[in-house]
């Protein structure tokens, strides 16, 4: 076991691309697999909605397919609220999926419970992002490791199952003779150990390991990421590993899943993807990836806007009010960075994000003009990324219309007139998944040769 103080993985370094870039898994059996997989989260519940009388559903997973195959690590990433832990949770039935199925070995296991969960309990298990939360601070280690042996009924004695688990404590690398102390006796790093051992206390095939070393000091993630590396190779485990951190899922993984607001948009072997990305929302992640080779470099993509609401996506590609590839339409007459300019600020106007009368309170208290019409040039000024000069003159003269629409307070009428000439075929329909190269895929216009308006591949 590697010493305290080693360093996290960069992205670059050697990690598990043997596997990777040979598509060792690609003809793997599958042992866990979400076919359409659906959570909905109704608002209803909360105090808020039960005052305003209703609320929208969250639409947290939206129509997953992924298959987990035997003996491979398969990272699901995205950005913080994309839904990834609510899809390792419905994996395993800890959230009742709202549509779709999970399949175990073939086996539909969709939205058991209790005891017609039990059995499958013990070949799936889970490693959670903050280790103390999840183990009881009033049982000791052994008692932590044991019980779950003794509801599955695995050793043929109490001494027994203790013997086990003084075994899994080593083979987690900690010490035998620990087996009696508190969860809160040990640091981050050792609980962490230890919510490890208590996930292969019951022999598990698969784990779903949700962000397991984010909560973790930089020092010790290295060594956390090296154990769950050996014990797969020791346990022959399937390992799903849930993390927003693409410099760790070089070192740990085979292939990653690219999930965007409730949906996945790409999937590839793990060298496959940082060498070339068919989503433009894999690009941007990409980009952002410190890499140690100089000649990788390239410049950070700045995605535009946060990420929409889940409770209310927006039409067609979910990625297209943020995408920086976003197709123009067929007649545009400028390049595409001047139409993502353009539709940047319809964007910003349909999210309500420009707000007239805070620009004429800044222009009153800066001492500008602040009549309608400079408060219109302001809005353009400070909402339109780059200049209008270079947009077509119909663009121009619609952005201009929609300003003074909006210092009129017609908003909806601004919304419209700013739909009429900045349209994208990627608002209109849901990207089909298509594979690009063998064993990838991707959900994108671009990608497909048979979407409307996909430009070729390198425009
Ligand atoms: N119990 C719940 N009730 C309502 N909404 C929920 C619930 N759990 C999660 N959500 C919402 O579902 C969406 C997905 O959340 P989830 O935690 O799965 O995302 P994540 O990608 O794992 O994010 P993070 O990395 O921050 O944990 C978010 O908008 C979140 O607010």
């Amino acid at each position: 076991m590697s010493a305290d103080g080693d360093q996290a993985p960069a992205a670059g370094s050697t990690g598990k691309s043997a596997n990777a870039s040979t598509g060792d898994f690609a003809d793997a059996e599958t042992v866990l697999e979400a076919d359409g997989l659906e959570k909905y989260f109704s608002q209803s519940d909360s105090i808020f909605d039960r005052l305003l009388g209703g609320g929208g559903k969250v639409r947290a997973v939206d129509g997953v397919d992924l298959e987990l195959r035997t003996g491979e690590t398969l990272a699901v990433v995205g950005e913080s609220g994309c839904g990834k832990s609510t899809l390792g949770q419905a994996l395993l039935n800890l959230h009742k999926p709202t549509g779709g199925a999970v399949r175990y070995r073939g086996e539909d296991i969709t939205g058991l419970s209790g005891r017609d969960m039990r059995p499958y309990r013990a070949e799936i298990q889970m490693i959670f992002q903050d280790p103390l939360a999840s183990l009881n601070p009033r049982q000791t280690v052994g008692e932590i490791l044991t019980a779950p042996m003794e509801v599955h009924g695995i050793g043929d004695s109490k001494a027994d199952r203790r013997d086990r688990a003084r075994d899994l404590l080593e083979r987690v690398g900690l010490e035998a003779r620990h087996v009696d102390r508190y969860p809160q006796q040990f640091s981050g790093g050792q609980q962490q150990r230890v919510g490890i051992a208590r996930a292969l206390a019951v022999e598990p095939d698969v784990i779903v390991a949700d962000e397991p070393v984010s909560a973790l000091d930089v020092s010790v993630q290295a060594q956390i990421l090296q154990l769950l590396e050996d014990l797969q190779a020791e346990f022959d485990l399937s390992l799903l590993f849930i993390t927003h951190d693409l410099s760790v899922v070089r070192h740990v993984a085979d292939r990653v899943a690219v999930m965007y607001l409730g949906e996945i948009v790409e999937t590839a072997p793990t060298d496959a993807l940082f060498e070339t990305q068919h989503h433009p929302y894999s690009e941007a992640l990409l980009s952002a990836v410190p890499r140690i080779d100089p000649d990788a470099r390239g410049g950070r993509i700045v995605l535009e806007g946060n990420v929409p609401s889940p409770i209310n996506p927006p039409e067609g590609c979910r990625f297209h009010t943020r995408c920086h590839r976003v197709i123009p339409p067929a007649d545009w007459e400028a390049d595409q960075a001047a139409f993502r300019r353009a539709f940047t600020f319809r964007n910003r106007v349909e999210s309500g994000a420009v707000d007239p009368e805070a620009a004429r309170r800044r222009l009153e208290a800066e001492g500008e003009p602040s009549d309608d019409d400079a408060v219109a040039a302001h809005l353009l000024e400070t909402s339109l990324p780059g200049s209008p000069s270079d947009l077509p003159s119909a663009t121009r003269e619609a952005l201009e219309e929609a300003a003074d629409l909006l210092v009129a307070g017609d908003e909806a009428d601004a919304v419209d007139r700013l739909a009429s000439v900045l349209s994208s075929p990627c608002q209109d329909e849901t990207p089909a998944v298509v594979e690009p190269d063998p064993d990838r895929t991707a959900a994108c216009h671009r990608t497909d040769p048979d979407a409307p308006g996909s430009p070729p591949a390198d425009d």
